[in-house]
């Protein structure tokens, strides 16, 4: 958890200092729209998150109304948490332990009605691949059909009729033990509808995950699902817009971005990346980030020319949600556990594309044609020189 003098939250800091016309202005300016469109909570939800330590927000996303097509109404849930006992204990009560605070914030989601909930990237586990140390980390590998992640998620999916992604680290035993980073989508009926492997993978700072895994090859699946279109953009592919720009021409209406990144890297970029993708491919992306400081048993070292340390430094949260056409929530708390939810009516995808025609406009035959001379080891450049 953070500690007492860190920053709450970014977005209450400048709410709380602002008021009337100068609140309205910066609402209008910085989110998109002037209300945040807040959804009420139920009393009883408030309670049991305050109880047991974690946040919860929700705001609604409408659209105009159409004459041919009824609204498409859904609401999406992404959780932020920090680990749930130190990593030194043994992996199963390590997994256990944050299996039973996720129960309670699924429960939560659940009585709030939502329709698909995303987890955070390797939600099961400590974000331990700064260490480089196999044992014990990769005996939290498991497997993406009938892990324990997957058997304990899929009993909530169906007792709550609910779609859950679930980002974790895998172990393909039929593929030679191969370990992935990888986001299953398991549906309302507790079926595994499919996975989506991390498609770039991070060599910065203490992320020192190419020592467990390589780039994903599973391309850029959209998964057809009761409640929409969706896809997932594992973390570190959000700073490769390609990355994005696929999922939107696969269709995807909802992308989400369950990551894991600290503050000091990354945190000035963060409001920017997930908004960003949502406005160039007119879909909502949901971006989510762990919370807490994960301390580990041993010294390790960065590429960066950090003293070794054991401390992977503050998780910052904030996770929020943007729709098409740019506006966004607030984000969660930057240190505590939280259950964000945002009702989405869909149809603004297609409004925001018939409105901007950015999908129209992109050139995709311009940049195949330049990228496809761009990758050959002998491409120059197209620079015209000085005199
Ligand atoms: N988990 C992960 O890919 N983190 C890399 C750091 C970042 O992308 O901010």
């Amino acid at each position: 958890m953070g500690t007492a003098s860190e920053l709450q939250s970014l977005d209450k800091l400048v709410s709380n200092a602002l008021s009337g016309q100068d609140l309205q202005e910066f609402n209008r300016i910085h989110y998109g729209r002037i209300s945040n469109h807040e959804l009420e909570i139920k009393k009883n939800n408030i309670l049991f998150g305050n109880e047991n330590h974690f946040e919860i927000a929700a705001y609604k996303f409408p659209a105009n109304k159409e004459e041919i097509r009824k609204p498409r109404i859904v609401k999406a849930g992404v959780i932020q948490n920090s680990i749930a006992i130190p990593t030194d204990q043994p992996v199963t009560k390590q997994r256990c332990a944050i299996f039973e605070k996720i129960r309670k914030i699924i429960e939560t989601a659940a009585d709030e009605g939502v329709n698909i909930l995303c987890l955070q990237e390797a939600w099961s586990m400590p974000f331990a691949f700064c260490t480089r140390e196999k044992q014990p980390w990769c005996e939290f590998a498991e497997s993406a059909l009938d892990g324990p992640s997957t058997l304990f998620l899929k009993e909530l999916a169906i007792k709550y009729g609910m779609i859950i992604i679930s980002p974790i680290l895998e172990r393909d035993e039929v593929h030679g033990d191969t370990i992935w980073n990888t986001a299953v989508v398991i549906n309302e009926m507790g079926k595994v509808i499919g996975k989506h492997r991390k498609n770039h993978i991070p060599r910065v700072g203490d992320f020192n995950e190419s020592t467990y895994y390589f780039e994903g090859n599973t391309g850029h699946p959209v998964f057809e699902t009761s409640f929409g279109k969706i896809a997932v953009n594992i973390c570190y592919g959000r700073h490769h817009p390609l990355n994005w720009l696929m999922f939107g021409i696969n269709g995807a209406e909802i992308v989400f971005n369950p990551s894991a990144t600290v503050a000091g890297l990354s945190e000035h970029l963060w409001a920017v990346e997930a908004r960003n993708a949502a406005i160039a491919n007119s879909y909502f992306t949901c971006a989510i980030n762990r919370v807490g400081t994960e301390k580990f048993p041993n010294e390790f070292t960065s590429g960066d020319g950090k003293t070794a340390h054991k401390e992977f430094g503050h998780f910052y949260g904030s996770s929020y949600i943007t729709a098409p056409d740019g506006s966004r929530t607030p984000g969660l708390s930057r240190v505590k556990d939280g259950l964000l939810i945002a009702e989405l009516d869909l149809n603004l995808c297609r409004q925001i594309k018939d409105k901007w025609g950015f999908g129209m406009t992109q050139r995709l035959d311009l940049y195949v044609n330049s990228l496809s001379k761009a990758v050959n080891h002998d491409f120059e450049p197209q620079v015209v020189p000085r005199d």
